[in-house]
């Protein structure tokens, strides 16, 4: 007999477009998360864990209603599937919230469904049964509200525009990638490497990929691709991600939304970082500072394309202000970043941020998303550095608060901010009492303790 347990889909997902994409990116956030592992199997139609009875996800959402195994017995407990149905129910449930139902028999909770209906369900996924069909509003189910369709915007192909009205902080979506990319020394060698890649991805996935715009067609379409629609995994990072939905959002240079990588979790997230409006177009920013024609021969350079976004499009006059903005706000953040002033000019450097602060509210709509949460870290440093934590813990504050509308309470710099608003010190590493050198060590190897040799 034993015990039971895993989570049900109830209602379970039709195979409207929206739908079917919604099970995509929770396939492709469970591949990020299990790519690794070697008790995770794809199999041609489904994933497959190696773990307690073998617990499987479809590649055709609308097919699956259930993710359980035996969670007692040595098999059980030795292949720790119990957690693999916590950690697969945990991301099911970041993407679709209350219609994952979880339930353990040893807790006195049974699955909404007969083990008949489940068996002969899963039975179904061996032989897939596909249908295409476009995404619209109209085809998302009444339990998965929409916030977003995508359509298509004069002048930029398609587009994420909102279905509702959205508020400031609310997650508009989380995404797995459909795959990542690194750098490669050239172009040849990156096109056989996201061959390889695309070679081992589900057919579903491998189309999702295909029908992304590229700006680059040619010799290396799937560097084209890549180059087109990357978002690097976190600021400055060599790697990037191509996602399905993420990556038909459009740039403004003034946007609504921020996308953000989530290193623990390995997905992308896109939050409102000021009201919008019902049927508004959602925009990230592909490149925030520079002056309008430098941004232009970036964008034309590193993505192939000319921005006509409203700041772009602005009237000579306003457009030459908002340069001036611009250069401003370049000229502040490069003196607020030099460590030399951040020790000796305390007043001028958190006077600075305070000025950068009122620009960016100016230039970006009274909603510098991002932008705000990096100069209030800043300013937090500046205070720390001198030991002043009363102001270091209310900048802390104020950073998460603009992080969380960003990201979320559960992005790892959040939750960072978090932490420096609780302990202020926690910032400082390499705090130690007087009296915390280690003792009776010879010369040397006080030596490595001392010039932190070994870090
Ligand atoms: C990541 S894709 C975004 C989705 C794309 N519009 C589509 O149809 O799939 C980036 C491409 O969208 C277009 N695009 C994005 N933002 C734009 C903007 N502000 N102005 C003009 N075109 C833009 C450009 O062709 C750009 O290369």
């Amino acid at each position: 007999m034993g015990i039971d347990a895993g989570f049900d889909m109830d209602p379970p997902l039709s195979k409207s477009a929206i739908d079917r994409h919604d099970w995509e990116q929770f396939i492709a956030a469970v591949k990020a998360r299990y790519k690794d592992d070697d008790q995770f199997e794809i199999k041609s139609n489904y994933i497959n864990f190696r773990a307690g009875e073998h617990p499987k996800l479809p590649f055709e959402g609308h097919k699956f209603l259930r993710f359980s195994s035996k969670i007692s017995g040595s098999n059980a407990r030795t292949s720790g599937v119990e957690q693999i149905i916590v950690t697969v129910g945990r991301i099911a449930r970041s993407h679709f919230g209350s219609r994952v139902k979880y339930w353990n028999e040893a807790a006195n909770e049974y699955g909404v469904y007969g083990w008949e209906k489940v068996d002969e369900s899963i039975i179904s996924y061996i032989q897939p049964d596909e249908l295409e069909t476009p995404i619209t509003a109209e085809s998302r189910s009444d339990s998965n509200p929409v916030l977003f369709e995508i359509k298509d915007i004069p002048g930029k192909g398609r587009g994420m525009v909102a279905c509702c009205d959205i508020s400031k902080g609310k997650r508009i979506l989380c995404e797995g990638p459909l795959l990542t990319a690194t750098p490669m020394f050239s172009q040849a060698e990156l096109e056989v490497s996201l061959g390889t890649k695309l070679k081992g991805m589900p057919k579903p996935l491998q189309r999702q990929f295909l029908s992304l715009h590229n700006n680059f067609p040619g010799k290396f379409p799937f560097s084209g691709i890549v180059k087109t629609n990357a978002l690097p995994c976190g600021s400055g990072s060599k790697i990037a991600g191509v996602y399905a939905t993420a990556c038909l959002i459009n740039h403004s240079c003034v946007p609504n939304a921020h996308n953000s990588w989530n290193d623990l979790e390995g997905h992308e997230t896109i939050h409102a970082t000021r009201n919008v409006n019902n049927g508004e177009e959602i925009t990230i920013t592909y490149e925030h500072g520079r002056l309008s024609s430098d941004r232009q021969s970036f964008f034309r350079e590193t993505f192939g394309f000319t921005c006509t976004c409203s700041t772009c499009s602005l009237p000579p006059s306003l457009l030459r202000a908002s340069d001036k903005r611009r250069a401003h706000m370049e000229r502040l953040d490069k003196a607020i970043g030099d460590p030399a002033r951040m020790v000796n000019s305390l007043g001028k450097s958190l006077r600075d941020c305070y000025v950068l602060l009122q620009i960016l509210d100016k230039e970006f709509d009274s909603c510098p998303g991002a932008l705000s949460a990096r100069v209030y870290y800043d300013a937090f440093q500046i205070c720390i550095v001198h030991g002043d934590q009363a102001r270091a813990r209310i900048f802390a504050e104020r950073a998460h608060k603009k992080r969380v509308i960003c990201e979320g309470d559960d992005s790892p710099s959040s939750q960072r901010m978090k932490l420096f608003a609780l302990i202020p010190s926690a910032h400082n590493k390499w705090r130690t009492t007087k009296d915390s050198a280690p003792i009776n060590l010879e010369t040397t190897t006080l030596d490595v303790w001392l010039f932190r040799l070994k870090e």
